[in-house]
């Protein structure tokens, strides 16, 4: 199945660069979950693109995607202009370690048996290269000397996802995806694993996909963030235009669930945006948005919305966008 095109994608020399990407999973008696259906995006080096849409919209999937665990059933994915999709083996491990992903539950991602020092050093132990454990546990905020011998049920949540982010460290990764790397943990405990992932980023150089269903969150780290609504892109814009200036009915609908957030939602919108969204197995025709959406007409059920541009930098996949392109 077509995407919704790759005319956003910029032409430097961006550190990931993912077109068309494509995840489908059976789903029993011939069925198929498109979870993924033809995404692209770009990511430059030192820029944290934020994912969005809500839950099962597909961004883990994208993710688990991008880093070959499991494959796309389709699309290019490249590091620094390598395609990942090609490589196997030796080859595909090595080059993978420069990606490195932590999880939404910390706790559940740490082997409960071993220290920390342990699951911190296996990154190193297997790579052959300098044991870093005392550094990395002191760049994620944990003391070596109390932390590294103890075992992850000792800590919080915040501790064992500071735990997961030094385990990711370890392995000198070039791009760290963030899945909902923040939404298991206390609230007074998620700023300060925001502003940590803020503070390596800068330190070690990192470039960082963030993924998160919730608006509020993401437009505070992320440079750019794309929106994603059952396996396609919606819309793609800087934080702060999409913030400012939401074209896509469905972002006009996210924001609108940010509490104490700009956007007031009319009486028509609210009510078409509430609900579940349609099952990933049988997506609906042309735009995946049209049965929830205010603006939807024939056309939307005819025909699949591409990217296009609103204004510099910001990108829209829709028919009737709230907002008025830029002329
Ligand atoms: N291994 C799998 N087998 C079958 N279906 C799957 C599998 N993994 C994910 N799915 C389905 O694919 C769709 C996308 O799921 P995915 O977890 O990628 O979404 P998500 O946006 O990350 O949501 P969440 O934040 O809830 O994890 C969902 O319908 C989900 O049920």
């Amino acid at each position: 199945m077509a995407g919704s095109g790759t005319a956003h994608l910029r032409d430097g020399d961006e550190v990931l660069r993912v077109e068309d990407l494509t995840v489908r999973f059976p789903a029993g008696r011939r069925r198929t979950v498109h979870a993924v259906s033809g995404i692209s995006f770009d990511v430059a080096r030192g820029e944290t693109l934020g994912i969005v849409g809500e839950s099962g919209c597909g961004k883990s999937s994208a993710a688990r995607a991008v880093m070959q665990m499991p494959r796309p059933v389709a699309g290019s994915v490249r590091l620094n202009g390598l395609e990942l999709t090609g490589l196997r083996g030796e080859a595909l491990r090595r080059t993978r370690r420069r990606l490195q992903m932590i999880f939404q539950d910390p706790i559940s991602s740490l082997n409960p048996r071993r220290s920390v020092r342990d699951i911190v050093a296996e990154g190193p132990r297997v790579w052959g290269s300098r044991d870093g454990v005392d550094e990395v546990l002191e760049a994620v905020g944990l003391d070596p000397a109390t932390a590294a011998g103890r075992r992850p049920h000792e800590f919080s949540g915040g501790q064992c996802q500071r735990i997961s982010i030094a385990r990711a460290l370890a392995l000198e990764p070039e791009v760290l995806i963030c899945d909902e790397p923040v939404s298991a943990l206390d609230v007074s405990v998620q700023a300060q694993i925001l502003n940590l992932l803020e503070d390596l980023k800068a330190r070690f150089g990192l470039t960082l996909v963030f993924i998160a269903h919730d608006l509020a969150v993401i437009k505070n780290v992320s440079d750019r963030v794309l929106v994603m609504y059952l396996g396609k892109t919606c819309e793609l814009a800087p934080g702060e235009t999409l913030v400012e200036r939401p074209a896509h009915p469905y972002t006009r609908a996210l924001l609108s669930s940010v509490p104490r957030g700009p956007l007031r939602l009319t009486a028509e919108e609210e009510e078409r945006a509430g609900g579940e969204p349609p099952s990933p197995v049988d997506p609906p025709s042309g735009c995946r948005f049209r049965t929830r959406c205010p603006r939807a007409d024939a056309r939307c059920a005819a025909e699949e919305p591409a990217m296009r541009p609103l204004a510099p930098g910001h990108w829209i996949a829709c028919h009737h966008p709230a907002v008025p392109p830029v002329a």
